[in-house]
């Protein structure tokens, strides 16, 4: 059996200043895979303490499988939960934590063979008859899971079950237990602040903020068109580089998005996905490019859809197969609300004689390079980097470009940036995505 789960409209106030959950609408389908993702005290697990019973909504609505159900008894739902801290007890073997809950349920029925059903299905038939301290975190993680599946729930409710085991672990776990409830058919909602395993588990994603639902789509629709410029920083790694720029539009000349010390033209006419630009002229906007969306090559291979911008190399992260390469391009970075602060500035106590003539020299290296290209390509320099606002003897924040691992680009190299404008995003001042153009457009009045 697999069940419908509804939230409509679903507030939950602690207390006078506390709404952990603010008119949450949220539509899941049976046998859905569902994901609440977002940072820690956004009224994720209130909203799964709501829908197992173990909170009452202050006001809206709760349906399960269509029936109002806000102050239906817990034990009435037929629901499971699996925690984080998976609290086995400790004077009970594996056999006796799974069957547990079975022996409160019917008493006089043989727990055995369901017991030793759902130690199959979970690979710990062998742990039987082990006691929780004689268990690796993975395995008590998985009796913990026996006890949830052998009461044939209908629906499963996950509070962030991994987040206790180390990361090799919790992929391997991430996996199996995607296999489980999809061969289950049971519906789960299941919560993290993982964006990874957000996007790797669910059939849906729904991120929170606050308390308030910010979008839900499909790990693929989340990443791809963030209906704001929150989601987009959650969403994916390395996190989308915002930076804040300008929208202008010179008279008779041709729009374009200014970072302050260099601007990217855009292609006349303008793409239907760059329309929403126009009317942003003149105001502060974010722009947000993700590390694919940019490449270290020469001028000589820009593609059609790409504009040149200058960069010096801050710092290279080898990782193997690739390298992230944090480049300065004289942009300044957009910090998001409720997001810890992006990458920080790099400190520098007190520069050295030696240290800030290389600084400087990585400055002008950056606007000497940049004029040279500026006649030919959409990059110019207008500011020298006094002006930035920056503290004298530090580079600016840097942007993070992937890169092939046989790239090895140095510290201090000025290199070439290659920005896919296909692949631009846009967010206003209030934050909401304006490239691509969303698909209703905003309320452009507030
Ligand atoms: N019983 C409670 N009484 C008062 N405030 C509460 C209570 N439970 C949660 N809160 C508050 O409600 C907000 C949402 O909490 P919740 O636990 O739902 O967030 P969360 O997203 O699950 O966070 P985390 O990932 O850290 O567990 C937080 O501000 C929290 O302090």
């Amino acid at each position: 059996m697999t069940r419908a789960i509804s939230l409509q409209e679903v507030t939950k106030v602690y207390s006078r200043d506390v709404t952990a959950v603010d008119r949450l609408s949220l539509d899941i389908a049976p046998g859905e895979f569902l994901v609440l993702l977002g940072p820690s005290g956004c009224g994720k697990s209130t909203v799964l303490r709501l829908i197992a019973g173990l909170e009452e909504p202050t006001s809206g609505t709760l349906l399960l499988d269509g029936e109002w159900a806000n102050t239906l008894a817990p034990g009435d739902r037929k629901l499971a939960m699996v925690f984080q801290h998976y609290a086995l007890y400790p004077n009970m073997t594996t056999r006796q934590n799974i069957g547990f809950p079975l022996r409160i349920e019917a008493p006089h029925d043989n727990p055995r063979p369901r017991v030793e059903e759902a130690a199959r299905t979970l690979g710990i038939q062998d742990l039987l008859d082990r006691y929780p301290a004689q268990l690796s975190g993975g395995e008590r993680q998985r009796v913990a899971m026996g006890r949830a599946i052998v009461r044939r729930p209908s629906t499963f409710l996950m509070d962030e079950p991994l987040s206790n085991l180390d990361a090799k672990l919790r992929t391997r776990l991430r996996a199996e237990i995607a296999t489980l409830t999809r061969h289950m058919g049971v519906t789960t909602v299941y919560v993290t602040h993982d964006q990874s395993e957000a996007m790797s588990l669910g059939d849906r994603v729904a991120i929170m903020r606050d308390g308030v639902l910010q979008q839900t789509g499909t790990g693929r629709e989340v990443y791809q068109l963030p209906d704001n410029v929150f989601v987009a920083a959650f969403v994916g790694t390395p996190r989308i580089n915002l930076l804040r720029a300008t929208v202008r539009a010179p008279l008779g000349g041709r729009m374009s998005i200014d970072f302050g010390p260099q601007r990217i033209e855009l292609p006349h006419p303008l793409s239907p996905e760059h329309q929403m630009l126009r009317i942003q002229m003149g105001r502060e906007v974010t722009v947000g490019l993700r590390s694919e969306a940019l490449r270290i090559a020469p001028p000589q291979h820009m593609r059609p859809s790409e504009v040149l911008m200058n960069g010096v190399v801050q710092h290279v992260e080898y990782q193997g197969h690739e390298s992230l390469v944090h480049v300065a391009t004289g942009a300044r970075a957009a910090e998001v609300e409720g997001l810890e602060a992006p990458r920080p500035e790099p400190r520098r106590p007190r520069a050295s004689r030696r240290e800030a003539a290389r600084s400087g020299r990585l400055g002008r290296l950056l606007g000497w390079a940049t004029e040279r290209e500026g006649s030919s390509s959409v990059a110019t320099l207008e500011r020298p980097e006094e002006e930035t606002g920056r503290p004298p003897g530090t580079l600016p924040e840097g942007m993070v470009v992937r890169a092939s691992a046989e790239m090895q680009p140095r510290v201090g190299e000025h290199v070439p940036i290659l920005l896919d404008l296909k692949q631009l995003y846009v967010f206003d001042d209030a934050g909401r995505r304006i490239c691509p153009a969303p698909r209703r457009l905003p309320d452009l009045e507030h």
